[in-house]
């Protein structure tokens, strides 16, 4: 076959950069330079140039390189009156006289300045950096952005990928759905997820079965008609009846005593619902979900859980996988909550060693220790950058070591708090085996207890 004749390749344009200088002599260097490089240059010889071209439709350049002294509106006026955030990044140019107006211009959002007349290595190298920044800030606005949408779920590994085609698939089913994994795998999210997908009209309300005391539950669940005990003043609707139209997330489930489960097979098996001193039932439409952090079956064998409750549940299990057994989840969350929690304009960044010790470390309290951990590196990280580090993984100060030797600026007293309170909770739920127990020896409310190992990143057993 007669080979074809090579076709000269149509060459890429590079980024777009945004010159605004009123000197034509500086604006045609540039231009020369940037070319060269495989930039896109585009010129204004005004702030008020610039302005327009900043404000047509269309994407904006990837940066703006931008001259401080022009005669009537100068750049400083011109970055002070854009947008905020930036809509793109800009690097200012700045005469030696004007050292003050540059530290201005950095403080109005620039990325870098660099003094006049600039040295190409010194301006390109700029340039790329800021063009990186850039780039990393629209990552974290968009990661930033993902999060927010509700019910989203951050993470490409295989199994979340698996885990979102399932909720495609079974969300718009009216099947119970039992979902477990460990604590702080993202459960209650899940349940948002598959009730999201479910088209449901009505509301999700969730109930937590082991933060309610049990004598408080079923009145909780099944709501009640004025006067059925002493203290019921007036008729409360139960969150079954609450859900109707919607859908019940029932959290914890396996902390929910055995009398209770016999009463929620018969809502699933009936549809319908008895409020307490009532006496006749009520319809009610409900999809259930459920989630637990226990092992079901072992429950079922032990006897503290209804097997017909549990088969009933279990058609459609949904099983989320621990952090550590998804590594490559860990980066695209801490960066997500990262994006959330410092914003979009203080990206995240990792120092040596620190990616292999975020993959490292084993997460037992999941997605939820993740989060918190960057939570806390944001607080302590003051105006500064939030970095991550390898060392800031170090495990809960133990117990014992609490009078070790204190290094200036390592923990705040916060931290310090939060590390022996883990430490004190933790070896009360060894100690004690369930929460009932470590609260009794603690002698503090259950679900107070409940709540702040959750905080804590704890796992409760
Ligand atoms: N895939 C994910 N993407 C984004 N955020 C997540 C993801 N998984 C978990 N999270 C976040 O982690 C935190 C813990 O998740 P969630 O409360 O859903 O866990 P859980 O498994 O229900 O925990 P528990 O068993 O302790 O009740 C929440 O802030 C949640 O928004």
């Amino acid at each position: 076959m007669p080979s074809l004749p090579s076709m000269p390749r149509p060459a890429v344009p590079g980024p777009r950069i945004l010159l605004v200088d009123d000197d034509p002599g500086v604006l045609k260097g540039l231009r020369g330079l940037l070319s060269d490089e495989g930039f896109s240059p585009v010129e204004a010889r005004s702030a008020a140039d610039a302005a327009r071209l900043l404000d047509a439709p269309g994407p904006p350049p990837a940066l703006m390189l931008l001259d401080l002294r022009m005669p009537g509106e100068t750049g400083l006026e011109l970055l002070a009156r854009l947008p905020r955030p930036l809509p793109l990044p800009v690097v200012v140019l700045s005469g030696e006289a004007s050292p003050g107006e540059a530290v201005q211009a950095l403080k109005l959002g620039a990325t870098d300045f660099v003094e006049k007349p600039p040295s190409p290595e010194r301006l390109l190298t700029a340039l790329r950096n800021a063009l990186a920044l850039g780039e990393l800030r629209e990552e974290q606005q968009r990661l930033r952005e993902e999060l927010a949408r509700p019910g989203h779920l951050v993470g490409d590994s295989p199994a979340m990928e698996a885990l979102r085609q399932l909720i495609a698939r079974v969300g718009p089913s009216d099947t119970a759905i039992l979902i477990t994994g460990e604590t702080g795998t993202g459960k209650e999210r899940v349940a948002r997820a598959l009730h999201l997908a479910s088209g449901r009209k009505g509301r999700l309300v969730a109930v937590n079965c082991a933060a309610i005391p049990s004598t408080l539950l079923e009145s909780e669940l099944f709501g009640h008609e004025r006067g059925a005990f002493s203290g019921a003043t007036s008729r409360r609707l139960g969150r079954i009846e609450q859900a109707h139209g919607g859908t019940l997330f029932l959290d914890e489930l396996g902390d929910m005593p055995l009398e209770l489960q016999a009463k929620l097979l018969r809502v699933l098996e009936t549809k319908e619902v008895e409020r307490l001193g009532g006496s006749l039932p009520i319809e009610v439409n409900v999809r259930v979900l459920a989630a637990t952090h226990r092992d079901l079956a072992q429950a079922v064998r032990e006897g503290r859980f209804r097997q017909d409750l549990y088969f009933r549940l279990n058609v459609l299990p949904l099983l989320l996988p621990p952090l550590r057994e998804r590594p490559e989840d860990i980066l695209q969350l801490a960066r997500a909550f990262a994006a959330e929690l410092a914003g979009p304009r203080t990206p995240l960044e990792l120092a040596p060693g620190a990616e292999e010790a975020l993959r490292a470390w084993s997460w037992p309290g999941n997605v939820r220790e993740l989060r918190n951990f960057i939570e806390r590196q944001n607080l302590l990280r003051g105006d500064g950058p939030l970095v991550l580090r390898p060392e800031q993984l170090a495990g809960p100060t133990p117990l014992a070591d609490r009078r070790g030797r204190l290094v200036p600026g390592e923990k705040s007293y916060r931290e310090h708090v939060d590390d022996f309170e883990r430490a004190l909770i933790q070896a009360a739920l060894d100690e004690g085996g369930s929460i009932a127990a470590a609260a009794r020896l603690l002698r503090m409310d259950r679900g107070n207890l409940y709540r702040r190992a959750k905080a804590l990143g704890l796992s409760t057993p």
